[in-house]
């Protein structure tokens, strides 16, 4: 088959691209130094706008290897050198420091051949469905070799190309493996075969806020205090990694079983260049999120919640979640500056915290963006929602959080300790399989497998080119055995080497 292009980079690695079909390969060779040439660099010079993207992927993919392999190294090293220091803590005998220290290399090398599986989607069963989203599904699953039970969000890579939505694809993937925080949704996994991407999530099952809003109207300002602090951290958590989430919404927002919030749904996530704090909105963005249109012709930009009169309302709450993964999402919680295509920041994030706050606390007695009597809202609260739904120059936390951090709402929040603080609200969990605080969504197609054998098989597990680089392993947990002490000498001084099942599906 004809190779469109090779490149071979230092350390005696090489890529290949092959035209045909746009798959990267990665071989050691035994090369010279002199060989080797910059791969960015001559992927520039020589290649069409395709070409330049897999060079760019590869060179991705080759970094993260080589990062990924020396840290392994290391990690090695120190669970060694930690065994080595318990046992003379132990003060056990050298042979038995000896036979302890060759279990853990035998244990390591399971390791390491369990990390070379590659995951696919025949290792996990696929269960209920709990949400739906414009490009695909998110469901319940079971990792098949443990027994774990993760959400596995899957989506349509035709729709994705179709719709133009590659670049968003990468940037939540990019940015779940990125960004590594107790707010943020967990990712233990991505990959695709020819139809479908998937990301293997840790299962939140106290559903979403939109959920939880449509469940009890309002919410009391205690509680709704709470989730807007947590949901203060969780945005400045990604807006420290130079990312804007640009789609903050109720639905984006999700509990875990303690009823603690995490964020989700990385889709239009952007990240600002470190130079540049302002995005120009460019034609193509948003192009599937058109305004929708209702049966009188409004768009849902035109009747944003706060602006509908109260029968409207009610029908728009009963509609939303419809309207959640209807090809046009929702639009109602961006910022104006976002959807009139001006430049924008990250500020934009905090507008739609100030929609949401609103919706907490006010939204089923509202006709417009006036306090209505009733319920009764705190003068501080009414000020926090004003200071967000205002223009950027006077938004709240245009000059960073700790403008947030200190509104007089939040007097009491310890915001150092929120996550270790019970939550104002406990969702109801009975077990790992419940979804109870889920919508029920009909099984429409059931859960699309691929045929274990025969010539289709090869053909729908085939990667394609718009979405090299896109497998993810989570693996940093022996990272962890090291730096938490996990690492245990146990009874009889046999090894114990545990591995926090959060992180892994494979034990030592
Ligand atoms: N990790 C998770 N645990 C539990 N539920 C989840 C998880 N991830 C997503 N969900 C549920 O699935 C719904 C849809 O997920 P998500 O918003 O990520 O999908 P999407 O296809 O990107 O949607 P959108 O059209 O809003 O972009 C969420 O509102 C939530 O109810």
């Amino acid at each position: 088959m004809a190779h469109e292009i090779s490149y071979w980079v230092g350390s005696g690695v090489a890529v290949d691209m092959d035209g045909g079909d746009g798959t990267v390969r990665l071989g050691a060779l035994n090369m010279k130094p002199d060989r080797c040439f910059n791969l960015e660099h001559d992927a520039v010079s020589v290649s069409s706008p395709v070409t330049r993207q897999k060079a760019a992927a590869a060179k991705e993919l080759i970094e993260n290897h080589y990062k990924n392999y020396l840290q392994g190294l290391q990690d090695r090293k120190e669970r060694r050198r930690a065994l080595q220091r318990r046992a003379q803590e132990e003060q056990v005998s050298s042979e038995e420091e000896e036979q302890m220290l060759r279990n853990l290399e035998r244990k390591e090398t399971e390791y390491m051949r369990l990390q070379r599986h590659k995951i696919g989607i025949d290792d996990f069963e696929q269960l209920t469905v709990i949400g739906k989203g414009a490009f695909g599904e998110v469901r319940l699953c079971r990792a098949k070799n443990t027994g774990e039970i993760f959400a596995m969000k899957k989506l349509k890579k035709s729709e994705m190309l179709s719709r133009g939505q590659v670049e968003h694809v990468r940037s939540e993937r990019n940015l779940l493996v990125e960004v590594d925080s107790r707010c943020i949704v967990k990712l233990f996994y991505s990959f695709q075969d020819s139809v479908f991407l998937y990301l293997i999530m840790e299962y939140l099952p106290g559903g979403d806020i939109m959920t939880l809003l449509m469940r009890e109207d309002v919410l009391s300002e205690d509680v709704a205090r709470f989730y807007m602090a947590e949901s203060i951290l969780a945005i400045h958590s990604i807006h420290q990694h130079n990312y804007i989430h640009r789609d903050i919404k109720p639905d984006n927002l999700i509990l875990d079983k303690n009823g603690h919030l995490k964020l989700s749904d990385f889709g239009l996530c952007k990240p600002l260049d470190n130079k540049v704090s302002t995005i120009l909105l460019e034609d193509e963005e948003f192009s599937t999120q058109e305004s929708i249109s209702d049966s009188e012709g409004n768009s849902s930009c035109d009747r944003a919640p706060w602006l509908m009169p109260k029968e409207k309302l009610q029908e728009w709450k009963r509609n939303r979640r419809a309207l959640a993964y209807s090809t046009v999402g929702t639009l109602d919680y961006m910022a104006p500056e976002v959807l009139l295509k001006k430049g924008y920041g990250m500020e934009c994030d905090w507008w739609s915290l100030g929609a949401i706050m609103y919706e907490m606390l006010i939204i089923n007695w509202k006709t417009c963006l006036k306090f209505p009597e009733e319920p009764k809202v705190s003068d501080e609260a009414k000020d926090l929602i004003c200071r967000l739904l205002c223009d950027v120059d006077t938004r709240l936390g245009t000059r960073g959080v700790e403008e947030l951090k200190a509104h007089p709402w939040f007097r009491c929040v310890k915001w150092d300790m929120l996550y270790e603080t019970e939550a104002a609200y406990k969702p109801t969990v009975t077990g790992d399989l419940d979804t109870q605080n889920f919508e029920k969504f009909p099984e429409v197609e059931g859960p699309c497998t691929i045929p274990r054998v025969g010539p289709w098989r090869k053909m729908l597990t085939s990667k394609d080119a718009n979405f090299i680089g896109y497998t993810f392993k989570k693996s940093d947990m022996l990272k962890s055995v090291g730096a938490s002490g996990v690492l245990l000498l146990g009874c009889g001084y046999s090894i114990l080497v545990s591995i926090s099942h959060h992180y892994f599906m494979y034990y030592l």
